[in-house]
């Protein structure tokens, strides 16, 4: 499939996976100076203009909100469409050292109706033995009726430059479709928590030899967590878990760089967002494990009965002394005690040691990820990847 716009970029070019291990890992172009980046937006089609959208402002994030509800990602069978909240979205974009100016938004120029939006975050990003300044690119939308007039190269190109004003060179990002040139294709994998309602809005499929009533109880679990001293992170867990996640995210090829400013913002619990659970040794009070996931509704797109599907998402995961199963089951217990309809998770990090056990069954579709600007000698195995974007 020809790129048209992905082979004028530096990513990795399909043309080069021949010599691919002839070419050295790192940057693939060198940094410019500041004042060599165009200083002006790209141009827009003339009905179109760019804003900035403020976050704190309720209302633009109203219309944020709106924008991505009706027009974002749906699943491949156009069943499901990703309903991030308003309090999920100002978390996800106001991360330590976030650019108001990363927040890009086009407007229609009479009705200032918007119409496409495209995010930045700053992120330290570690890639083998290297921490690199990133940014981590996510929420690229455009509006349905807009689609295919070439929109999104626009918007990829202005957050681009932008992000090259701020002297920043590296990006990440993820894509359900494949683009020159994945670093790791992912699987993603679902945990029945309320078969019933998968099965009624047609997420899951009754197994061939079982009954409705013998799959509920397939997938029951007990009614609390089994692992003594597990309860939800607090402040005063923060350089703990910090020290305990650095450590164990050294093992990935590719993993964020996380400061305890950087686990206050993004691990502590914020309801309806994302929860986060410590083990704490009932004797030494040394957090031994942690767990966590973030909250991504999905809209149901036309059923009679229902209309969001409550998901949860893996996200850091660290056990030490609690066997990574049980951890991960107890996440489960507690995530159906919350009233989550599903539990998703990517076969990256250790994951793929407990999916199966726990009852995850394979989706129907991959996450590949991608680096910007950084060659990387690949593709990596899911497993080598430590890195989980929104
Ligand atoms: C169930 O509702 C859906 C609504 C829209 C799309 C999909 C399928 C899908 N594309 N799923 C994922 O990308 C996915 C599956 C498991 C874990 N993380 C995921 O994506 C995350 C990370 C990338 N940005 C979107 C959220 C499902």
């Amino acid at each position: 499939k020809r790129h048209m716009f992905w082979e004028t970029q530096p990513v990795g070019q399909y043309k080069d996976m021949e010599n691919m291990d002839l070419l050295p890992e790192g940057v693939i172009e060198p940094p410019q100076d500041v004042s060599q980046v165009r200083q002006e937006p790209y141009n827009l089609p003339s009905s179109y203009e760019w804003c900035t959208c403020d976050v704190n402002s309720n209302e633009t994030m109203k219309e944020i909100y709106n924008l991505l509800t009706n027009n974002y990602v749906e699943d491949d069978d156009n069943m499901f469409r990703f309903d991030y909240s308003v309090e999920f979205l100002r978390w996800a974009l106001k991360p330590p050292g976030y650019y108001s100016d990363w927040h890009i938004g086009v407007r229609v120029k009479g009705s200032k109706k918007l119409v496409a939006f495209i995010t930045g975050v700053p992120a330290h990003i570690r890639v083998r033995d290297k921490v690199v300044v990133m940014t981590e690119i996510n929420f690229l939308c455009v509006h349905k009726k807009l689609r295919s007039k070439r929109l999104a190269p626009v918007l990829i190109k202005e957050v681009t430059r932008r992000v090259h004003l701020q002297n920043i060179w590296q990006a990440a990002y993820t894509a359900g479709v494949v683009l020159p040139t994945p670093i790791a294709t992912c699987q993603y994998w679902h945990r029945s928590l309320n078969p019933k309602k998968l099965i009624e809005v047609g997420f899951s499929r009754l197994g061939a030899r079982l009954t409705m009533s013998r799959t509920i109880k397939l997938y029951r679990l007990p009614e609390e967590p089994a692992t003594q001293g597990f309860r939800a992170m607090e402040s005063r867990d923060v350089p703990a878990v910090t020290r305990l996640l650095q450590e164990y995210l050294m093992q990935f090829a590719v993993a964020p760089y996380f400061t305890d400013n950087d686990v206050e913002h993004w691990l502590l619990p914020v309801e309806n967002v994302v929860d986060s659970f410590v083990v704490e040794n009932p004797s030494s009070h040394e957090i031994t494990d942690f767990c966590s996931f973030y909250t991504l509704p999905s809209t149901v797109i036309g059923n009679e009965h229902y209309s969001v599907l409550k998901a949860a998402y893996s996200y850091y995961n660290v056990a030490t002394s609690t066997p990574l199963l049980q951890l991960m089951n107890d996440t489960l217990i507690v995530a159906k005690q919350k009233d989550y309809d599903v539990f998703n998770a990517l076969d990256i990090m250790q994951n793929e040691s407990f999916l199966k056990e726990l009852k995850f069954g394979p989706g129907d579709g991959h996450l590949h990820y991608y680096l910007y600007n950084y060659r990387i000698k690949g593709p990596l195995k899911p497993s080598e990847l430590g890195l989980v974007l929104l």
